[in-house]
This record gives C-alpha cells, structure tokens and sequence, in this order.
C-alpha cells in the first residue's frame, strides 16, 4: 500500500473509533499520531464532529483535552457544537460551548413567505372600500378580475402538473348574469399591480348556467381539503383572504346582536344591522365585521431535547400525525392557550414558549400561531375525545418521515399545513446530516 494509502486508511480507523466512541483505539492512535486529531475525513467531518454526532461524551472530552479544534465546519457550516445540538446530545453540546446550558428551542423564525396561504399577492386598499363610485367603476372596468366562488369553493381549472389548480380569472363579460344575479354576494379583494382591481363573486345557487362562455374546463374545487392545497402560492393567498370573508358572510347573514335583517358594506367587509337603535350600531362593534378565530399549534419538545410530541386526530389519512392545536378561549393569552391545550390533549406539562410562525387557514376562518414549547413532565395521557393516540418521536424518526422514508414511523401533515413547517424547523433539514 502507497504512503497515503496507509495515511488515509489510518485516518479512517481513527474517525471509525470517534464515531462508534471506541477510547481506547482513539487514545492510543492519538498518542502514535497526534496529527490526526484535527484531520477530516468525508464531507468535511473530523473525529470530534462524529463524536459529538454520536452523542460520546467521554470521546469528547478527551478530543478537546487533547486540543481538538472547536470551530472547524464540516461542509454544511456546522462545528462539533451545532451537530450535537442538532441531534439532541445536551451534554456533549454543553461540553463544546463551555457552558451549561443549551437552548432547546431552535434558533431564528421561519420565512413568512415559504408558508402557503401566507402570499398577499394583491394591496388590499381597505380605504377605497367605502368610496362607492370607485368600487362601481372598477366592477365595470374590463380589465378587473372576479374570482368565483360556490359553496365557499373557487372556480379552478387543471395547472400545468395535473395534480396542481389554477383559480380562474374571469373579466366582467363572462359575468353579466352572474352579477346581476339577486343573491350574488360581491367582495373587493385589493388591486394588484398598483390598479387591477379583484373581487370574489360567490352565489348560493350553482353559478354555472350564470356564466357564459368559460374557456377551457372549469370546475369548482371540491371537497375543499385536500382542494385548497392544490393551488399556486399566489391564488392560495387570494382565496384564504375570499373564503373566510365569504365564510363569514355565509353565517353572519343576520344581526348578531338583535336577529334583524343586515346590508353588506365596505365592498363586502362590513354588515350594518338594518335596524334603527340596534346596539350593533353604536361604537366599533365587532361582529359587523369579518372574524378571525386565533389557533394556537404546537412542536412539544421532550425535556431531553431528542423527541418531539405528535397526535392523531381520528379524521387523518392512516399514519399520519401532526402538532397539537387549539383555540384560544377568551381572556387567554398565547402561553395560556399552549399550555391548556397541550394539558388538555395529551396531559403533557410544558414550560418555556417560543412563537415561531404564523398561517391564516381558510377552514373557515382561523389563524394558526406556531410555537415550539418544551416539555415539563413525559407521561401521556391522552383526551379520546379529540385524539386518537399521542407519541413521543425521535429525532430520527421525524427524519425518516420528513424523507418519506418507506419504514418511516407516521406519515407528516402536508407541506402546505404550518405544522410541518414547525416540526422541519425543529429538525433544522440539513442535506448533509
Ligand atoms: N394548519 C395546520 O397545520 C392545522 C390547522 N388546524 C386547525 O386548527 C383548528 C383548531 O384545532 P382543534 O384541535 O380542532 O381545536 P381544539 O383542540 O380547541 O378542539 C376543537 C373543539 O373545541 C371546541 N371549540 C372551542 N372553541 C371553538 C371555536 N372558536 N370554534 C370552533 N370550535 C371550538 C369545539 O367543540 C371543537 O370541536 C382546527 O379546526 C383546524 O382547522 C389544526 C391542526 C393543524
Ligand atoms: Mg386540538
Ligand atoms: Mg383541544
Ligand atoms: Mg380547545
Ligand atoms: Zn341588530
């Protein structure tokens, strides 16, 4: 065997005995060839990163005491210290930062936009909602596009990958029938590109017989899941927005306060109470105005900082499991939430929170608040009501599912869901890993 034969062989021998934490082996190689300490083998890994990837702290210690090299990066930008956080080993990462403690809530948010439903692709113009002959105009003007809703469905036809949708953009000819249809409900969406107005048409009978001359295939995207989760980041922003205001709308239509017949305001945001002296009339009063019910979803991370808690709720397709989630009850605020829901479901105690994201989710009208949180006691007790089973999963088992990995133990919730943002974020998806 050539000299770097035998080099590249001894150095693999020394990151084998790192990795499977063989003391001896490594002790005695050190001592022969100290060189090898700080020399790395594939993708950029030294001894003291598979150490610590492997959870040794006994190896650990020895590599530092023998002067290892803490801030050299493997070729994902990782140290030693990151990998052990990475994979959950608190003492080994507490080892390499020279202190203590080590946060077990990731670090840094999650980009708002990668979050479907979140693209507000339009400018909503709140103020031009109550300037009528504008609003008039701009229903008349051929350039703006309506949007059709049935049954609180869009009107799509097939993308360009079949299993993707497309929201059809109608112009006012199409329309004629259909907006001088008499329980034709109109909203002002936002304009786009500083003057393309938008507005979402919605009827309570079938609309079809009302529009003339579709092109293409159309169809009403139905039953709305999976449905909705087909769109393109953009159209999904717009019909979040359409659908919970004409959710709204579909169980609002009276007073709420005295039962008396409404008149829809505000290009479609308001409903002012038709009777005189209506208590609704006075000040600003919420429930002339579209609702939004906060959610609070949640990552519990184990106490040993290497397990994450899912649920299944009966409705989920086989396997699958996702975060815990619930509404916020009045006079609560988000910690409250997390940790009476949490309680609540899986009689799992947490203590620190950390909000991470957030998602409007157009069934009808919530707004999902992502958090991690991390667990104060481990023992399930699971709520039957509202959930089938809850399990802790391992680091790798999240892994292997997030790869879709044939033996995976659960199936994730689609990508479109904020819950498995929340939980990949944990898992901090790195190729290299
Ligand atoms: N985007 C995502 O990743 C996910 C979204 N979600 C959404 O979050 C929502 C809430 O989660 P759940 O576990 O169902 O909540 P939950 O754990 O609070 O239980 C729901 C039950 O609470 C009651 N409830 C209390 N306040 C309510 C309110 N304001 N509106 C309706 N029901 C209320 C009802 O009896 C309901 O059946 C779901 O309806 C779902 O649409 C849930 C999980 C994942
Ligand atoms: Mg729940
Ligand atoms: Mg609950
Ligand atoms: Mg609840
Ligand atoms: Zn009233």
């Amino acid at each position: 065997m050539s000299d770097s034969g035998v080099r590249s062989d001894l150095l693999q021998r020394f990151l084998d005995a790192a990795s499977t934490g063989d003391m001896q082996t490594l002790m005695l190689m050190i001592d022969q060839s100290s060189d090898l300490l700080n020399q790395r083998g594939e993708k950029g890994w030294s001894a003291l990163m598979l150490a610590a990837r492997h959870g040794h702290q006994e190896v650990v210690k020895a590599l530092l005491e023998n002067g290892c090299d803490t801030s050299a990066q493997n070729g994902s930008g990782q140290t030693a210290r990151d990998v052990a956080v990475f994979w959950g080993h608190r003492h080994v990462a507490s080892l390499l930062s020279g202190s203590p403690d080590v946060d077990l809530l990731p670090s840094g948010g999650v980009q708002e936009l990668d979050i479907y439903f979140n693209r507000q692709m339009l400018d909503r113009k709140s103020e031009k909602r109550t300037d009528l002959a504008w609003i008039s105009e701009k229903q008349a003007d051929p350039d703006t596009v309506f949007i059709v809703f049935h049954d609180l469905c869009p009107l799509v036809r097939r993308g360009a990958q079949d299993t993707k949708t497309s929201v059809c953009r109608l112009r006012a000819p199409a329309l004629q029938k259909l907006l001088t249809h008499t329980h034709t409900l109109l909203v002002f969406l936002g304009v786009q590109k500083k003057e393309v107005a938008w507005f979402a048409v919605s009827t309570e009978d079938e609309p079809t017989d009302l529009l003339e001359t579709l092109e293409g295939e159309c169809f009403f995207l139905q039953p709305a899941m999976p449905g909705l989760l087909t769109m393109s980041d953009e159209d999904a922003g717009v019909v979040a927005q359409a659908r919970s205001v004409l959710a709204w709308h579909s169980r609002y239509r009276f007073c709420p306060t005295c039962g008396s017949n409404t008149r829809v305001e505000d290009g479609g945001y308001k409903r002012t109470c038709l009777r005189a002296g209506c208590r609704s009339l006075q000040g600003v009063y919420n429930t002339c105005y579209p609702r939004v019910d906060p959610v609070v979803i949640m990552l519990v991370i184990h106490p040993d900082g290497n397990q994450c808690l899912l649920g299944r709720k009966k409705i989920f397709p086989p396997g699958m499991f996702s975060c815990l989630a619930g509404f916020i009850e009045p006079g609560e605020c988000v910690e409250a939430a997390v940790r009476r829901e949490v309680q609540e479901e899986s009689g799992v105690q947490v203590s620190a929170i950390q909000y991470v994201c957030s998602q409007p989710w157009p069934m009808p009208s919530c707004l999902m608040i992502g958090c991690h949180c991390v667990a104060l006691t481990t023992d399930i007790n699971v709520d039957q009501q509202e959930l089938e089973e809850a399990r802790w999963f391992t680091r790798q088992q999240v892994i292997d599912a997030l790869l879709k990995h044939k033996h995976a133990a659960f199936i994730m919730p689609p990508q479109q869901a904020v819950a498995h943002q929340l939980i990949k974020h944990w898992i901090g998806f790195n190729a290299n890993l």
